[in-house]
């Protein structure tokens, strides 16, 4: 049994959503070992006071950076709220980790709805469950 991973991220129109509710659940979030993105680690260590390890930046590649704990198996959920009215500059890089997420059936919240059910969820909060790992021989 140990502290699961988890991934805050926010593109620059969702930043505010994701302090509001990184404050609402700052409590649930301290039972996880955090990750975040640049920018959104820093607003998150400013205004929320979480213990952050911060990655790149995502234009930077901290999007990819994440994608690589995932297909290391070192991520148990991913918090992404991404922008779906702004066109951002690592497009690629965002569809690619959304992209990870299914591949390695990964739980992922996109928005604030989705983000309140995953981290209030007794399942995922089971520190013995694992979602079952895909089997791509088939
Ligand atoms: O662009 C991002 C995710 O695609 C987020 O990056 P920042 O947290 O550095 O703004």
């Amino acid at each position: 049994m140990s502290v699961k991973t988890i991934a805050l991220v926010a593109h620059d129109h969702k930043k505010a959503d994701i302090v509001v509710w990184a404050q609402k659940n700052k409590e649930a979030l301290a039972l996880f070992k955090v990750v975040a993105t640049g920018t959104t680690g820093s607003l998150l260590l400013e205004k929320v006071g979480l213990d952050i390890t911060r990655l790149q930046s995502g234009p930077l590649g901290g999007d990819q950076q994440i994608g690589a704990l995932i297909a290391e198996q070192k991520l148990d959920a991913l918090f992404f709220f991404w922008d779906p009215m702004n066109p951002v500059p690592h497009d690629p890089d965002v569809k690619a980790l959304l992209r990870l997420c299914s591949v390695w059936n990964v739980p992922v919240a996109c928005n604030v709805s989705s983000a309140d059910m995953l981290v209030s969820s007794p399942l995922f909060l089971d520190p013995n469950y694992k979602p079952d790992l895909p089997n791509y021989d088939k």
